[in-house]
Order: C-alpha cells, then sequence, then structure tokens
C-alpha cells in the first residue's frame, strides 16, 4: 500500500482533474532517452510482440543505438523551458485550472501527469489523494483513443489505485475524437493559419500510426481518427480532392496504419504539387512527432520529391478556443461532483428563482 494521509473525520472532501500525456525525456541525450525507451518500449501494450523474442530485441538492437538517434532529433526541438510537450501541457493545465476556477465556487484541483517519465502518474494521483480528493477525473488528453496510448494511461491509474487503502472515486474519460468545442477549435486554428499565410493545394491531416495488427483486434483507434478528418474537412468546408487523412511515426518493420504520411508527401512532391500544409489532430501539444518528423523530415520528404511549398500548422497548445472547449468537455463530466456553477446565467436564473420565492437577500 502507498503511504497516503490516515483518514480522520471532517478532512477536506475535494474534486480533483488529473490531465495524463505521453511523457517525455529529461533532457535531449542518449542517457536521458534510454530510460524513457526502455519504460515506453517494455509496455506490451505499445509492443505486442511475444517477450521472449521482444527482449533480446529490444536490449540487443534497440537501446544501444535508438537513444543516441533519438536525442538527436529531440536536441533539434528542446526549447530553453525543456521538451516542448512538458511546456504545452504545463502550460494547459495552468490555463485549465484558471478557467474552471472562474467557473465554479468550489473549484477543483488540477494537475497534470506523464505516463512515462516524470511528473509520474504514482506521484500526482499520490499528491491529489493527500490533499483530500475523493473525486478524481482521469482525462487522457489523447483525443482518439489507442490501447497504446489512452488505455496503457488507464492501466497505470488503476495500478496506482490497486496499491491505495483509501481510494479516491474515479471518472475516466475515453476520448473527445468528435467533440463539438476540439473539431471547431482545430478548424479556426486551420483558418487562422490561412488567414495569414494563404491556402494550400491539399491538407494532409496525420495521425500518429499504430500497427496495423492493433486495428484487426479491435482497438477502434483507426476509425476515430478517420472521423476527426472528415469533421475537420467539413468544418472547413473542404471537397475530398483537398484533404487526406495519413498516418505517421511508423516503428519497426511491421505494417502500421496506412496510408503512411511519408509516402503520400513523396507522391505529392513526385506529382509537383505546389503547395501542401500539414496538421496532426491527434496530439494537443506540439511535441517531437510534429516539430521534428513533420516539421523538418516530412519538409525535406516534400520538397525533394519535388513539391515546392511546405507549411505545418502547430498543435491547439494554449489557443482559448482549445482551452474552453478542454474546460467544457472537464465540466461536463464532472457533473454532480462540482454542483455550484457560477456562470452569470446560473447567477441570474437563482436571483430571478429567489425572487419568485419571495426569498430576502
Ligand atoms: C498520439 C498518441 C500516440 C500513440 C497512439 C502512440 C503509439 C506508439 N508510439 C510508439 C513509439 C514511439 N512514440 C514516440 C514518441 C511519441 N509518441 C506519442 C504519441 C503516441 N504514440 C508522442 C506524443 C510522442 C512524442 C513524445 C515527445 O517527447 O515529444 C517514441 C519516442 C521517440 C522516438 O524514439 O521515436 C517512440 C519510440 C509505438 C511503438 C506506438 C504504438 C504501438
Ligand atoms: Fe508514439
Ligand atoms: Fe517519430
Amino acid at each position: 500500500m502507498t503511504s497516503q494521509s490516515i483518514y480522520q473525520h471532517g478532512s477536506p472532501n475535494r474534486t480533483g482533474v488529473l490531465l495524463i500525456n505521453l511523457g517525455t525525456p529529461d533532457a535531449p541525450t542518449a542517457q536521458a532517452l534510454r530510460p524513457y525507451l526502455k519504460e515506453f518500449l517494455s509496455n506490451p501494450r505499445v509492443i505486442e510482440v511475444p517477450r521472449l523474442i521482444w527482449w533480446p530485441i529490444l536490449h540487443g538492437f534497440i537501446l544501444p543505438f535508438r537513444p543516441k538517434a533519438s536525442a538527436e532529433k529531440y536536441a533539434k526541438i528542446w526549447t530553453s523551458e525543456g521538451s516542448p510537450l512538458k511546456v504545452h501541457t504545463e502550460r494547459q493545465t495552468e490555463r485549465l485550472r484558471e478557467v474552471l476556477a472562474a467557473k465554479f465556487k468550489n473549484p477543483p484541483i488540477v494537475e497534470y501527469a506523464m505516463n512515462i517519465g516524470k511528473p509520474s502518474v504514482a506521484d500526482v494521483l499520490t499528491r491529489m489523494q493527500q490533499q483530500g480528493c475523493e473525486r478524481i477525473l482521469v482525462i487522457p488528453l489523447f483525443p482518439q483513443y489507442a490501447d497504446s496510448s489512452t488505455a496503457a494511461a488507464m492501466d497505470n491509474v488503476f495500478a496506482v489505485l490497486n496499491k491505495m487503502r483509501n481510494q479516491p472515486a474515479i471518472r475516466t474519460l475515453k476520448q473527445y475524437h468528435d467533440d463539438p468545442g476540439y473539431i471547431a477549435a482545430l478548424a479556426q486554428n486551420v483558418r487562422d493559419y490561412w488567414d495569414t499565410h494563404g491556402q494550400p493545394d491539399k491538407l494532409i491531416i496525420s495521425f500518429h500510426g499504430t500497427p496495423r495488427a492493433s486495428l484487426d483486434k479491435g482497438d477502434p483507434y483507426h476509425c476515430v481518427c478517420q472521423k476527426t478528418g472528415r469533421l475537420l474537412a467539413e468544418a472547413l468546408e473542404l471537397n475530398a480532392s483537398q484533404y487526406a487523412v495519413c498516418f505517421q511515426s511508423r516503428f519497426g518493420r511491421a505494417q502500421w496504419l496506412t496510408p503512411y504520411t511519408a509516402v503520400t508527401l513523396e507522391q505529392l512532391g513526385k506529382e509537383h504539387t505546389r503547395r501542401i500544409d500539414v496538421i496532426c489532430p491527434g496530439f494537443v501539444s506540439d511535441c517531437l512527432e510534429t516539430l521534428e518528423e513533420i516539421a523538418i523530415e516530412a519538409k525535406h520528404t516534400f520538397i525533394q520529391a519535388g513539391g515546392k511549398e511546405f507549411h505545418y500548422i502547430p498543435c491547439l497548445n494554449e489557443r482559448s478556443d482549445w482551452i474552453q472547449a478542454l474546460a467544457d468537455i472537464t465540466s461536463t463530466h464532472l457533473q454532480g461532483w462540482l454542483d455550484i456553477e457560477v456562470t452569470e446565467e446560473a447567477a441570474k436564473l437563482s436571483r430571478k428563482l429567489a425572487l419568485e420565492l419571495g426569498a430576502k437577500d
């Protein structure tokens, strides 16, 4: 059992919101990448190959080489404040905390944790429990559910609860791939970009890939990515020839979800497509997979193949319409846990009701 504060009568009874993101190394160095990759790639939800076969590959071929290669990529996108994924997740948490504090009379404690690395789910959940959170809403920040991202994060949460004597009540959010606020924020992000930079010949909507086998075994990820892509295209009033949904970040030699982003870009380049723009709606924070793999590598692929202009449209990051959408999603799932919502509307309504009932101020 984890060490928890001893239960006392009258102890605070708070509600918490825990945002979870994937996690990122502590530094852009091979030393920091090794434990990060080891933890990530040891998870059977991420690599489904039988352990007896996978272990020698991981320890003999991947961990001796990939940390250095990945560190070089991270070094290209690292900021003075650290890894972009962590910086944006931290800011999103602060902004959400502020919005919810203005919205609720008894605001929730809002924290974030990383599924791999720091701050760990175990540390943050335990701290929230110690701060008196009797109820915790867990929001994996992946808009589209995949077993390798969302379910892996939930496994982590439940493993921590498994060691708690006095467990908080838990609510979880599976995904928000078709949430109207999320789709509207994505569409406005694209429109804002096009207002400044003009419009492309084609918009590439690129999602992180997963092994094709996980789709065959029942993972809904492929389907929900397609739906997000379609809803975004509809919101932008694009016809079928003006956009394409693709999958990036293939890992290993097995077949992953297709069409592959890199192959599509190469093809479009060979066809001398003048300009393409890429957006990655599966990441709400810019990270290695967007800033390096797309904005640097994919751009190179397209231009080398004969394309003329390549634009990467940043993730939602700290856009206010996105933070508002996240606050709305959170509020919906907190219903019944936080009873007093201090909106103008609610305040007006209760004043009117009080007057009708003849109550005095
Ligand atoms: C958006 C959701 C993600 C899914 C689904 C996902 C599946 C998945 N990823 C790998 C392997 C790697 N991914 C890596 C980085 C990475 N992956 C996601 C998100 C999803 N992954 C993010 C946000 C990031 C970037 C983190 C950052 O610090 O910026 C990496 C590490 C980098 C590298 O060495 O390439 C690996 C490895 C697999 C195998 C997989 C599904 C089976
Ligand atoms: Fe990944
Ligand atoms: Fe990648």
